[in-house]
């Protein structure tokens, strides 16, 4: 039962809810319970028809409306008498700037994205509102509450980039059903029906044939009346036979691995069964291409079963021929798309063919599919709940009840008898430089990198900034806007094709450059260094930012409760994990492995019944992940996805570059 304080604090507030999506369904449904009575809404998207199976405020006749609209319009049914007011707009849209940022008593996040996340954050901290942050993947989710100078921002945790592999994992020396996959749907796919002049790996030759002028011809370009059927079998030679004894030739690679097998289509197919590739069941429609499946041809149904190597090799060669007979106009254009059957069949039984000659386990279509085209499924319940704690989050922000804020986990599995696992909020990071005004260093070769390059690498897409400004001292070096006069747009764009050291006002070693977004409301500064040479694998950017990586290691000690952060490529927070300890820890792979001490709220320190489970900090609640952590160091965890064959407890969250609502 709600107090007379608790209920005044809820009457009299003026709520923003941003995401109307699954998290933000409940979210309004239940602040409108409550007893909030004036509740803004933004929400960029209209209703989909695969929205409906959790954001229950829609329905099928909504579908194409706007969220935000509708999902006001179906809260009044019920609270005729509160004011919603809705925005069918993007966040990000100068509209919504700080003053009206100001207006509101709390934000909360329903959203499914970084960029929106952080933006919201930084608009927080220049209005010095208070935000309530949240997200769901699958069975795990969280909330936590950010309030400027008390706790730490959303930001104060470096967030992951997106997770890549290094190219020889993924080209030669693959150890996860994952690298299968990229190699698969990022390499063969896109080579066989993307764009076919891009060069890359898969084209292995033997280095005498090298120079022939047959062997310069690209093998995978189809001859000139070469049956579908031979130009099938010769790709499949060639790629999972013939380029993995290229890559058995160099023994060194394989000092310390177990050497993978290549695997010729006579050997993983009888003859009979070559020519009989597509004789079981036809298509059903072949006018529509979207209907073609591989399965279908060759009588195969259930996408839960696990393929043999010939069942796998069958439908290589059915999905092959069937892009080029039935859909060849799309080859060439093709990117992959996980609602693509015939792509998710052609990259499920390549991966499984990869990962047969490497020993690495196969998986059915399912879970390939969920792998490719990173799903986690979303749980409703999920969404419920973390929408109740952002309420209960709300009320105490209302009531300015600072010593009772939580961050709270919400776990898949009991931990200390607890689903709900809630942990007292950090304080801000000193290092933050959304929060605290601690520059960042950047290394960078002044000498060859644009200011291109820093703007899009550094300050897009690390600093998160849209609309930059950025000056050496007084001279303003590059700026946006619509109001800008035509010799100076002429000038940015001139300097942005410049290398930092031929600036007009030159960019060296020593410099500190001033990056400021307006609309924002975010200034930082960087500490220019200049570095000669980057590693092309662990670099790729060509610069290293360093420096708010680090959190304050001036927390309390005498807790027997920990959370280590390693922070990550991903976009995602760092999924926190409770260990048999009752520590919490965050683990997520990064080049920056900030530690620190999070103290367990009182519920969680009474508990005792240890058990293991992980937590996203940062999810998507519409159930997907754009990236797969897939640590190899970390092998007590596994995708988490419905009908994970492993059924195993310890899972590990796949980190999400969009984090769910
Ligand atoms: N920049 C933004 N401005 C406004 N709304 C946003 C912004 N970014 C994301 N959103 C909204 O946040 C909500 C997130 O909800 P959710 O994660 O359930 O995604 P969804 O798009 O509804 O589901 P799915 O992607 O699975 O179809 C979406 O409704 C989306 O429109
Ligand atoms: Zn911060």
């Amino acid at each position: 039962m709600a107090s007379q304080q608790q209920l005044s604090a809820v009457k009299g507030a003026k709520v923003l809810m941003v995401g109307a999506g699954g998290i933000g369904c409940e979210l309004l449904k239940t602040l409108a319970l409550s007893g909030f009575q004036d509740i803004h809404i933004i929400d960029m998207d209209t209703i989909e028809v695969s929205n409906l199976n959790r954001q229950f405020l829609f329905r099928r006749s909504h579908v194409g409306l706007s969220k935000a609209k509708v999902a006001r319009d179906a809260v009044l049914r019920f609270r005729p008498n509160i004011n919603i007011t809705p925005y069918h707009a993007n966040v990000k849209d100068p509209d919504f700037n700080v003053d009206f940022f100001k207006k509101f008593n709390v934000v909360l996040n329903g959203l499914d994205n970084l960029d929106a996340r952080r933006h919201v954050n930084r608009l927080c901290l220049a209005a010095d509102v208070p935000l309530v942050e949240s997200g769901t993947t699958g069975f795990l989710g969280q909330v936590t509450v950010h309030l400027k100078g008390k706790t730490e921002c959303y930001e104060c945790q470096p967030k992951p980039a997106p997770k890549t592999y290094p190219v020889c994992t993924i080209t030669s020396t693959p150890s996860k059903f994952v690298h299968c996959i990229v190699w698969a749907k990022d390499l063969l796919f896109a080579k066989l029906f993307g764009d076919t002049t891009q060069d890359n790996d898969l084209n292995v030759r033997s280095s005498d044939a090298a120079g022939s002028s047959e062997n310069s011809k690209d093998v995978f370009e189809r001859r000139k009346d070469e049956d579908i059927e031979d130009y099938g079998r010769r790709i499949f030679d060639h790629v999972f036979g013939y380029n993995i004894e290229m890559a058995l030739s160099n023994e060194d690679t394989w000092k310390n691995r177990n050497r993978p097998r290549p695997i010729y289509s006579k050997d993983a197919l009888p003859e009979k069964s070559i020519k009989q590739n597509g004789s079981v069941e036809k298509n059903g429609s072949t006018d529509d291409p979207s209907s073609v499946s591989a399965m279908a041809s060759l009588g195969m149904r259930s996408p839960q079963d696990v393929w043999s190597l010939m069942e796998n090799s069958k439908v290589f060669l059915e999905a092959l021929k069937l892009f080029f007979t039935t859909r060849e106009k799309e080859i060439g254009s093709l990117s992959f798309d996980k609602d693509d059957q015939l792509a998710v069949e052609f990259v499920t039984a390549a991966a499984n063919i990869r990962a047969s000659s490497f020993g690495i386990p196969l998986h059915s279509l399912f879970e390939a599919k969920g792998i490719a085209g990173n799903i986690v499924h979303a749980v409703a319940t999920t969404n419920a709940v973390i929408a109740g704690l952002i309420v209960i989050e709300a009320i105490k922000v209302l009531q300015n009840d600072t010593k009772n804020y939580r961050m709270t986990y919400c776990l898949e599995y009991p931990t200390k008898n607890m689903l709900l696992m809630p942990v007292e909020p950090f304080e801000p990071n000193k290092s933050c430089y959304v929060c605290s005004e601690t520059p960042l260093s950047l290394e960078i070769n002044t000498y060859q990198s644009k200011l291109r390059d820093f703007v899009e690498k550094i300050v897009k897409a690390k600093l998160g900034m849209h609309s930059p400004i950025i000056m050496h001292g007084s001279a303003l070096l590059y700026e946006v806007g619509d109001d800008l006069e035509e010799d100076m747009v002429a000038n940015y764009a001139a300097n942005l094709e410049k290398v930092l050291s031929e600036l007009p006002s030159p960019v060296t070693g020593g410099t500190m450059l001033t990056v400021e977004d307006m609309q924002q409301e975010l200034v930082c500064n960087v500490n220019i260094k200049h570095r000669e040479e980057f590693d092309e694998e662990k670099e790729p950017d060509g610069m290293v930012l360093v420096g708010w990586s680090q959190p304050s290691s001036t927390e309390k000690k005498e807790e027997n409760h920990r959370v280590s952060d390693v922070g990550t490529s991903n976009s995602s927070r760092p999924i926190a994990e409770l260990n048999e300890d009752a520590e919490i820890s965050t683990m997520e792979e990064t080049d920056v492995v900030p530690t620190k001490k999070r103290k367990l709220s009182t519920a969680s320190k009474n508990a005792t019944s240890p058990s293991s489970s992980k937590v996203p900090a940062d999810t998507d609640n519409h159930g997907k992940v754009e990236e797969i952590d897939d640590d190899d160091d970390d092998d007590d965890v596994v995708v988490m996805l419905d009908g994970n064959p492993d059924n195993t407890k310890t899972r590990r969250v796949v980190t999400s570059k969009n984090l769910c609502v």
